[in-house]
């Protein structure tokens, strides 16, 4: 299962390989406890969490001290496998349910991330600054845009201008509408060929 991964970042460190490695029965063991994805999903892990949070791996190489907020990052996605992918980039993981969250530092913890904290907060109260802001499956973009607005620092450091990067699937057209000329769209097919990534968006919006 480890091989998709293997497949589009064949580059990845041991220790990297082993972290991912790690994760299936972590979370198999986890989400029996406290449900953070679809329990009929668990041996999906790889393509459908795992992989599909990558995909921002795909569209930027954050650079070495780059902060990144994953913003209702649930169980950890996609704010773990990107802190695996960048080891020297600085991640904060919240989400405001707490034993989701627990699920996202327990995991953390387990494989040793030292660039990855969660913590048990909703993002209106979210006071830092950060570079990029990534979320999956958390909210329409316009309301997500209104909450995290404030944390995206002035200046950045990367080659794209700071800002968010949100995982999304289906139909995006009313949700974009608003910043249609700031948006831009990847289809997640034009990295990853799997079947399950049609119809899969990548939005940055640069803030
Ligand atoms: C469908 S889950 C997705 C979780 C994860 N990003 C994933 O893709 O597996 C949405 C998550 O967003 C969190 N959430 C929704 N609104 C939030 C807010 N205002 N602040 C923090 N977390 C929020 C929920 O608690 C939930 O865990």
């Amino acid at each position: 299962m480890m091989n998709s991964i293997l497949k589009y970042f064949p580059n990845i460190t041991a220790e990297q390989q082993d972290r991912f490695a790690a994760l299936y029965e972590l979370y198999k063991d986890w989400n029996s406890k406290i449900n953070v994805i679809s329990r009929k999903d668990i041996d999906n892990l790889y393509e459908h969490h795992v992989l599909h949070s990558l995909a921002i791996a795909k569209a930027i190489r954050f650079r070495p001290g780059t902060k990144v907020l994953d913003f209702g990052t649930g169980g950890g996605f996609p704010g773990i496998p990107l802190a695996i992918m960048f080891p020297e980039t600085e991640f904060k993981l919240i989400d405001g349910t707490g034993k989701k969250i627990l699920v996202a530092s327990e995991v953390s913890k387990a494989i040793g991330l030292e660039n990855c904290k969660a913590e048990h907060l909703r993002g209106e109260n979210e006071k830092g600054k950060y570079d990029f802001i990534v979320s999956r499956a958390v909210m329409p973009l316009p309301d997500l845009i209104k909450i995290v607005r404030k944390n995206v620092a002035a200046k950045g450091i990367n080659s794209m201008a700071n800002g968010i990067f949100c995982l999304k699937g289906g139909d995006l057209t009313h949700e974009t509408q608003p910043f249609k000329n700031i948006v831009e769209t990847t289809e997640i097919s034009t990295w990853f060929e799997e079947e399950w990534f049609k119809e899969k968006h990548l939005i940055y919006v640069p803030l």
